[in-house]
Parts: structure tokens; sequence; C-alpha cells
């Protein structure tokens, strides 16, 4: 809805304040109602969709107020006993994003025992391939982003000793383009996503040496358009979420004050919803919770005191990474 006189995605009398009643009621009430479109359209990504409104709620200092056991009870009906691996919701495959999800759940309510852990660790090492990549499931999908989210379970496991680390860390370094950035493959385009999830994976096993630094915050600092706004590659629109995975990307390479975080900041709270509470991709859109779960880290990351610091490598609270002693490489 772009109204008169709109500075590019800047809608005038935006919000310049955090609505935090109203995310709070939009985090809990979402999908509550099993009738909503959202809801039912969102099966695929159940256990994600989890991960990010218990995620938020926790930013927000609200998991007191989350049923916890159904919770744990919803992951744990949705491990496979065969594969060991984690679907998004019951009767689905198994996935690694999925398993991540679930043990990120987890191991926030400090509930790794409920399930099978040697059973996650056999479905990610069973994923690893002879070039040091990952398939995101069975069918044999290779990208950047499993290689983060094999590490990532691994280490909340504390079990990174199972997969050839040294030849996972090889596929990654081949997946490095010129401009400093990833991509999915090699010879794939650079992602301000797939970005984040190889310096996440490098972050994890401690090879942040390989990275050609200023080369990519300059690219990442490049994202930054005239609407404060950032965008994932070149030429797109911006994208709330890319605020996450820009801004923890900078955050790792020690860069983080190269971009202007009070021009990004006024763009995210542009995206925050009036009505119904939840912040949107970009003005005027509609809410969900992917975008209000990175709205708000990107805005923690930045540095606002009332939301909890979130951990830019694993995006978890900082005191649950701290309280499992995990200790991701950082770039100062
Ligand atoms: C599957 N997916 C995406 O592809 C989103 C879609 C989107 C959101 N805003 C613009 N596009 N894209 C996305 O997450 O891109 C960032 C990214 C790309 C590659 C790797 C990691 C992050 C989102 C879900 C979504 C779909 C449609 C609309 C909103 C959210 C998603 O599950 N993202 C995952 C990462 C991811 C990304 C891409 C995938 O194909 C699968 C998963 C995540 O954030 N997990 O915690
Ligand atoms: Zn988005």
């Amino acid at each position: 809805t772009r109204q008169p006189g709109c500075k590019g995605h800047l809608i005038q009398n935006a919000p310049v304040t955090i609505l935090f009643d109203k995310h709070i009621e939009f985090l809990r009430d979402y999908g509550k109602n099993e009738d909503n479109y959202e809801f039912g359209m969102t099966d695929y990504l159940r256990v994600s969709g989890m991960y990010w409104g218990l995620t938020a709620l926790e930013l927000l200092n609200q998991s007191h107020s989350t049923p916890q056991d159904e919770i744990v009870a919803f992951i744990k009906n949705c491990q496979d006993p065969e594969s060991g691996g984690i679907s998004a919701c019951l009767g689905h495959d198994p996935h690694l994003l999925h398993t991540l999800s679930g043990v990120q759940i987890l191991a926030m309510y400090d509930r790794l025992e409920a399930i099978d852990v040697e059973g996650v660790i056999k479905y990610v090492t069973s994923l690893q391939q002879p070039d040091g990549s990952f398939t995101g499931d069975k069918w044999g999908e290779v990208d950047t982003r499993f290689s983060f989210c094999a590490v990532a379970t691994l280490s909340l496991l504390k079990r990174l000793d199972t997969i050839d680390v040294d030849n996972a860390v090889k596929f990654v370094e081949s997946c490095m383009n010129f401009d400093g950035g990833f991509g999915s493959r090699p010879l794939s385009e650079s992602h301000a996503g797939l970005i984040y999830c190889c310096l996440g994976f490098l972050s994890v096993t401690n090879r942040l040496d390989i990275v050609k630094r200023d080369v990519l915050a300059w690219w990442l600092c490049e994202r930054q358009l005239p609407s404060g706004g950032l965008n994932g590659r070149p030429e797109k629109l911006p994208d709330v979420c890319y605020s996450w995975w820009v801004l923890s990307s900078l955050t790792i390479l020690g860069r983080l004050h190269w971009i202007s975080g009070e021009k990004l900041k006024k763009f995210i709270l542009a995206c925050q919803d009036t009505e119904s509470g939840g912040f949107s991709d970009r003005p005027g859109d509609i809410p969900d919770p992917y975008h209000s779960l990175f709205g708000m880290a990107a805005l923690s990351l930045l540095g606002n005191p009332d939301i909890k610091p979130v951990n830019p490598t694993f995006c978890m609270p900082q005191y649950v990474i701290d309280r499992m002693q995990l200790t991701p490489q950082i770039l100062r």
C-alpha cells in the first residue's frame, strides 16, 4: 500500500517504537485457530514455525507462558524412529532443516533428553557426502544451508567429532566467490542468506580464518538501500529478514559498525503491523512469525535494551548459548 509522499519503502506515520504487547499477542495467538489459511499452509514448516515463534517470544522474555511440555511432546513425536531425523510435522519426511529447528527449541528449554540424541547424530552423519557436503535429507539435495544445519545441530549436542569437519570445511570453502560471498554450491551466486549459513558454519567449526573478511563485509554493507532496509542480493527489494542475515554475518565478522544501524532501525520499525502486531517483510505487507523473529533479532543485534541479547551464529538467546558453554568463533 504505497501512500502519497512515500519515501522508498517507508510509509508516513510509521511506528517509531516497538509495539511489544501487540507482538506478544500476535505470536501467542498465531496458528491457534486451526481454520485460518496461514496455519494450514505452513504444515510443511511447522517445527521451523514453532522455532521462529518460540524464539521470538523468548527474546521478549515471554517463554514462561508457553506450553513447554506440549511442545516437547510434539517434537518428540516428529522424530523418525528409524532414521533418527526430525520432520516438520507428523507424517512428513525427516529433514536437516527441521532437525535443527527441533534441537534448537529443546536446547532453549533444556529438554534435549526428551529425544533420541544418538538417533539425531546418526541421521546428521548419514547425510555427509564424500566431497564433505551435506544433503538436506535422503532425496539428495546438496546446499551449504545444510552444512550449517548439520554442524549447528551437532554442536548443540556437543558431538561435532562424529563428522569429517575438515572435509566439510573444504566443501564450504569451494563455495566462496570472488566477491567474498558464498552460494549454495560451487560457482553459485552470492546470497545474504547463504553467506549467513556459511559464516555460521565457519563460526561453529572455528575456521573463520578462510574468509576474505573486508571484501565480504563490504559486499554485505552494499545491501543497504536508501530506505535504510537491506536486500539479499544486488538489485533486490529490501526485506526485514535480510536485516538478520546481513547483520548476524557482519557481527560474526566484527564489522557491524560499518552499516547505518539508525537508518536500518527505522526500516525495521516501519515493518510492524500496528493492528495485529508482528513484523512483515516490508512496510504494509502481512506479518508472520518468521519476519517477526528476524526483525526483533536484528533489533537485538543493534543493541535494543528491551530485547534479550541474541547469539549471531545460532539465532538463539545468548543466555542459552552461555548456559550450554558453547563458544562459536567470532572475529573482533
Ligand atoms: C523457506 N524459506 C524461505 O525460502 C525464505 C522465503 C523468504 C522470506 N523472505 C523472503 N523470502 N527465504 C529465506 O529464508 O531466505 C534466506 C535464506 C536463504 C538461504 C539460506 C538461508 C536463509 C523460509 C520460510 C518462509 C517461506 C516463505 C515466506 C517466509 C518464510 C525458511 O524456512 N527459511 C529458513 C532458511 C531457509 C531458506 C531457504 C530455504 O529454501 C529453506 C530454509 C529459516 O530461516 N529457518 O529458520
Ligand atoms: Zn523475508
